[in-house]
């Protein structure tokens, strides 16, 4: 019996500059990340013998490799004895498309598991933890959609549009290591304030290397483009979004996705199901 159900939501990068790199090679950032309603399930469930189990096999990726595993052994290590845990998920995120659903099963995981455990971790408390392990995984700790700084883990709460997304996932998987190492990378970008960006400035300084590199991904932006003027990349790829008033506009763009462009919908929200269950 699962003791424990909890979401995993995505993420959308509505911008992404890049404006330096620091001397451990990792990159500064600005960005907003919009948190979506579309979400893998993960299921927690006690163990007795202090093992980590994660029972859904993913293609490509080694138990221990899994960012589900490597999360829970993190906060295994912080908190000493504990019972361990079996882990299922429900997994509908398409993984390596900058939406974050490496990063997002992370973070639900330390929040699941410090609750199950009964840690009483606090959630700054998780947010540092995490960082070493994904920049992306803290704004999931939050909870809120989010403009970030730093290499995306100093975030300010912010409200954005009630807006619903159309995501396409071009079939192509783009490494984020291989994009932010490119010799092509835009990374001198000067930083914006948030009135910029809500004039309608920013843009996505990954989105012309990775086009150059993934023809599925330019010729998704291109078929998104027809739809609206403010389809993007999101993160490093491959997913691409265009913002829409309504939930109908945003299916009837769907409803005519060629078949190499599967895709959904997804409503914009401002909390994700997991603000309500981190304390401050
Ligand atoms: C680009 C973004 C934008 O939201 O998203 P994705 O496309 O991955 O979803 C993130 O910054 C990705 O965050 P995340 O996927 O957690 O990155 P990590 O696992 O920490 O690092 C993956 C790789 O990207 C590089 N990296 C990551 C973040 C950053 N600010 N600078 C970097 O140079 C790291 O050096 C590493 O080689
Ligand atoms: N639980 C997980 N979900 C998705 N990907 C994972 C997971 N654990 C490890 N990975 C690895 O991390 C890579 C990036 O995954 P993901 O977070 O979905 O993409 P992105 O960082 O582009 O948003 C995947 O290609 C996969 O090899």
């Amino acid at each position: 019996m699962t003791d424990l159900s909890l979401a995993a939501p995505a993420k959308l990068n509505l911008f992404l500059h890049i404006t330096g790199r620091r001397s451990d090679g990792y990159h500064e950032l600005q960005t907003l990340f919009q948190l979506i309603d579309y979400a893998d399930q993960l299921h927690f469930t006690a163990r007795r013998d202090g093992e980590i189990v994660l029972h859904t096999a993913f293609a490509g990726v080694a138990h221990e490799d899994n960012l589900i595993v490597r999360a829970a052994r993190l906060l295994q290590r912080r908190a000493g004895d504990v019972p361990g845990a079996d882990i299922r998920i429900d997994k509908r995120l398409p993984m390596g498309g900058g939406i974050g659903g490496g990063s997002s099963n992370a973070a639900t995981t330390l929040i699941g598991l410090n609750r199950l455990w009964q840690l009483g971790l606090k959630r700054g408390e998780l947010m540092q933890l995490a960082t070493p392990l994904g920049a992306d995984i803290p704004v999931f700790i939050g909870g809120q959609t989010a403009w970030a700084e730093g290499i995306g883990e100093r975030l300010t709460p912010i409200e954005t549009p009630r807006l619903w997304y159309l995501i396409l996932a071009p079939k192509c998987h783009v490494s984020t290591a291989t994009i932010f190492s490119h010799k092509d990378l835009t990374r001198d970008t000067r930083p914006i304030k948030v009135a910029a960006f809500s004039q309608g400035g920013g843009q996505n300084d990954c989105e012309p290397l990775v086009r150059a590199l993934y023809p599925e991904v330019d010729n998704a932006l291109i078929w998104l483009r027809n739809f609206s003027p403010h389809a993007r990349m999101s993160g490093t790829g491959a997913c691409v979004f265009a913002p829409f008033d309504s939930e109908s506009e945003a299916h009837n763009a769907l409803a005519q996705a060629p078949p190499e462009l599967p895709g959904f919908v997804a409503k914009g929200i401002s909390h994700s199901p997991l603000f309500d269950l981190g304390s401050d």
